[in-house]
């Protein structure tokens, strides 16, 4: 949970509150309404994205509600009485399906969906995309990272440079990609994250010497010292007063657990570092490496240069999602009492899905993924051997002999939560198992391959019907 700022109800955009308030007074507050979460586009030119902020979104959900000050603000705002009266006592009573957070998913799916009365589904919007679009994002990214970084671990040290309090998603969502530790304490308490730190260049600088620094801290944290060896030069001052730190600390009976480099080349430094350590006898001594680090620095330099790091903190590019600002994800209707409603696009790959839908994911006779298919509901999956593509119907894949799985699970029934809490490392654990099973043409960085997300042929019939009515009764 997080630290509480009273409840969320007002942590929407105003247009929906403006249209719930035309909903009400035009009678449709009793409606139902479905609406489809999806994304269109995988975040860093990649195959696949993480599904994460579930969890936090329902935590949120339960506090969205209105009190005393946030009424009397609308009204301020000019939003009538009568309205604000039925606010008073919002609380969202519908039902939520959703895939599972960790899950592995392709644009242009429902990867989750709302189904109660018009006024909430609409209230919960701005909310809904705020956390999982954002979740979404980092943990694909921390994904990323761990998918090259073999058996070496990183820590998050996003925070600093983090989009504000956004920081403390950010390393719930890293650790769920894959990040052993964070250094943000707040996060790692509320999440039950390892946390984890070394010092700063201030530390050494306080001190009118390195060694003297060294050996402050190493008194102070014996049982965890990882000292920053690049204030003055790394090769000539920083590592050899590690070396003698390490042999003081060993006649005290204890043991320098690292070393963290954080400027100039990261494998040449790596390789000098464990050189030394090693012929002074300390191969036990970690190195860290640090310095504005993505998956593809770590990359190559784990696979190309063998640098000799054991762990890496990775800082803003991962807490911000760089170079990409957002995960394009969009909340559309899909059904509103028992009409199916679309959005028509100049764009045909922006006209949206009609209805109420379950996405199933098929798999090989090796059980990898092979394909996911959105179908109406009421379809029966058995009798669904083609799936068409969303756009262009000449194209069309079978699907006969593969097994399947529903994807959409309901997370909330009448307003409570159905969802078992799952700790962090469990979440993680599960994306483990589900990448192993998406084939690595679609996990690889440069061009990956496209995984293929089909309709059925009742979907497409269903979606061109309605776009016909809709273009002649416009
Ligand atoms: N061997 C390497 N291969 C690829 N990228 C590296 C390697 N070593 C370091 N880098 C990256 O190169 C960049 C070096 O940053 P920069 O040019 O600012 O120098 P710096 O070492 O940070 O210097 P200073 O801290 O003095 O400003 C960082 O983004 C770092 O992650
Ligand atoms: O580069 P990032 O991936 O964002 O990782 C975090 C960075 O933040 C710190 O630097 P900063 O200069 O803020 O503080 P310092 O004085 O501790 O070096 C740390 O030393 C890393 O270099
Ligand atoms: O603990 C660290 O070394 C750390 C934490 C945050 C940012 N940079 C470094």
């Amino acid at each position: 949970m997080y630290p509480t700022i009273g409840q969320y109800g007002l942590y929407t955009d105003f247009y929906e509150l403006t249209m719930a308030q035309g909903y009400f007074f035009y009678g449709k507050k009793e409606q139902t309404a479905n609406f489809d979460y999806f994304f269109r586009t995988n975040p860093f030119k990649g195959g696949f994205t993480v599904f994460a902020g579930l969890e936090d979104f329902l935590d949120f959900l339960s506090g969205f509600s209105f009190e005393n000050s946030d009424i009397e603000y609308l009204e301020q705002q000019g939003l009538k009485t009568e309205f604000l009266n039925y606010l008073k006592d919002f609380r969202f009573s519908g039902n939520i399906f959703s895939v599972s957070e960790g899950e592995i998913i392709f644009p242009n799916e429902p990867v989750l969906r709302i189904e109660g009365n018009l006024i909430e589904c609409q209230l919960i919007e701005s909310l809904l995309l705020n956390i999982l679009n954002f979740e979404s994002l980092i943990a694909t990214k921390a994904f990323r990272i761990k998918l090259v970084s073999d058996k070496k671990i990183f820590s998050d040290f996003g925070m600093r440079r983090a989009q504000g309090l956004g920081a403390i998603h950010a390393s719930r969502a890293s650790f769920i990609g894959g990040a052993s530790s964070t250094s943000n304490v707040l996060a790692a308490k509320l999440f039950d994250i390892p946390v984890s730190g070394t010092q700063a260049h201030s530390w050494v600088q306080s001190f009118d010497t390195e060694l003297e620094a060294f050996r402050a801290y190493a008194k102070i944290h014996p049982e965890n010292t990882i000292l920053l060896v690049d204030t003055f030069d790394t090769l000539k001052s920083g590592i050899p007063n590690a070396i003698k730190v390490a042999r003081e600390m060993e006649k005290a009976g204890n043991r320098l657990s690292g070393i963290r480099l954080d400027s100039g080349d990261l494998a040449f430094l790596s390789i000098r570092a464990r050189k030394m350590l090693d012929e002074a006898g300390f191969n036990y001594v970690k190195i860290i490496a640090s310095n504005q680090l993505n998956e593809l620095v770590v990359k190559s330099l784990l696979s190309e240069q063998n640098a000799a790091i054991d762990a890496f903190g990775i800082g803003t590019e991962l807490a911000t999602g760089k170079p990409d600002a957002a995960l394009d994800g969009v909340y559309k209707l899909a059904k509103i009492g028992d009409k199916p409603k679309m959005k028509i696009s100049e764009n045909i790959e922006k006209v949206t899905l009609p209805g109420k839908k379950q996405v199933y994911r098929f798999s090989d006779s090796e059980g990898n993924f092979y394909r996911d298919a959105v179908l109406l509901e009421e379809e029966n999956i058995e009798d669904v051997k083609i799936l068409y593509h969303p756009v262009y119907p000449e194209k069309f894949t079978s699907v006969q002999d593969c097994s399947f799985e529903p994807l959409l699970h309901k997370v909330v029934e009448n307003g409570s939560s159905l969802l078992k809490k799952k700790s962090l490392v469990e979440i993680h654990n599960y994306l483990l198992e589900r990448a192993k099973l998406l084939p690595n043409e679609h996990k690889r960085f440069i061009s990956p391959h496209l995984y293929k997300v089909g309709i059925s042929k009742k979907l497409m019939e269903t979606r061109n019907n309605l776009a016909t009515q809709l273009k002649t009764n416009k």
